[in-house]
């Protein structure tokens, strides 16, 4: 069956580039099997019908559209603009309330597969951080950042009961931009949204598998396939001995 998304969806100016970083930065994790770059259904704007698959994050607006993304954005701006004012006072100088929201949300909505929103993509946006947002760009900072948005996404429950899989990938694009970010502007990464994207698990039958298909398989992924088997996966150390045992079988 051909998943439909139950909103239409489009790419943005971010979304190609965003999907490059983090599936390469998810396979180094051995998140997302070595060919993901190359799967149409991690690819795809729509999420996956099968609840038993995790989503990427730009898939998001297939299912949730604007409005409780633009809900949630809002949420958290109201919590900045109403917070300390060494934290409110860095994003007022640049712009009310209505601003924040208008360019935060558009980003969301870029990346998450709603179409071309936010112009100027990651340029813009490193831009930005770089020349006006700078003096919170520290542990501080994003501390403060993070207790908010985290904050308003747990206010914003109510939006996202629907499917367990919509928080978590939240979770996930925010903590693949604080990665990012924590990198580059050097202050210490600590991941406080919660529960980010388990690995993505194909139905594997390794026998029928020539060895350059299970190489191309993450060590998760072969890892719970031999499980399925019967094989105690602790016994191997490391992806080499995974791939060894699987051709074994
Ligand atoms: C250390 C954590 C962070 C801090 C302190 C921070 C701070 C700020 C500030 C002060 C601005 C206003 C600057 C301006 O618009 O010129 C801004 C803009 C923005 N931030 Fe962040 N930010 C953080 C993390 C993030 C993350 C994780 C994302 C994405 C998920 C993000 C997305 C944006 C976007 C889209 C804008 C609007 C830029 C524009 O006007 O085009 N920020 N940020």
């Amino acid at each position: 069956m051909i998943d439909l998304p139950k909103y239409p969806t489009q790419h943005g100016y971010m979304t190609e580039k965003v999907q490059r970083d983090y599936i390469t930065a998810a396979i180094a994790q051995g998140l997302l099997p070595e060919d993901a770059h190359r799967m149409p259904e991690i690819l795809s704007l729509t999420a996956p019908g099968d609840r038993a698959q995790p989503m990427q994050f730009w898939q998001l607006y297939s299912l949730l559209g604007q409005e409780p993304l633009v809900r949630i954005v809002q949420d958290f701006y109201q919590r900045v603009f109403a917070d300390e004012d060494w934290f409110t006072s860095v994003f007022a100088r640049v712009g009310d309330v209505t601003h924040h929201i208008n360019t935060q949300a558009s980003m969301w909505i870029d990346v998450m597969g709603g179409g071309p929103y936010y112009h100027g993509a990651e340029f813009r946006l490193s831009f930005h951080h770089t020349h006006n947002a700078m003096q919170l760009m520290t542990d501080r900072g994003a501390e403060r950042w993070s207790q908010l948005m985290l904050a308003a996404l747990d206010a914003s429950a109510p939006l996202l009961a629907e499917d367990p899989r919509l928080r978590i990938s939240l979770n996930t694009f925010l903590t693949h931009f604080m990665g990012k970010y924590a990198a580059e502007f050097a202050f210490e990464h600590r991941s406080v949204f919660g529960e980010t994207n388990p690995p993505f698990l194909r139905k594997i039958n390794l026998r029928r598998m020539s060895e350059a298909a299970i190489e191309a398989l993450s060590e998760a992924e072969i890892s719970a396939a031999l499980r399925a088997r019967g094989v105690d996966v602790s016994r191997y150390q490391g992806k080499a001995d995974l791939v060894n045992k699987a051709l074994m079988l």
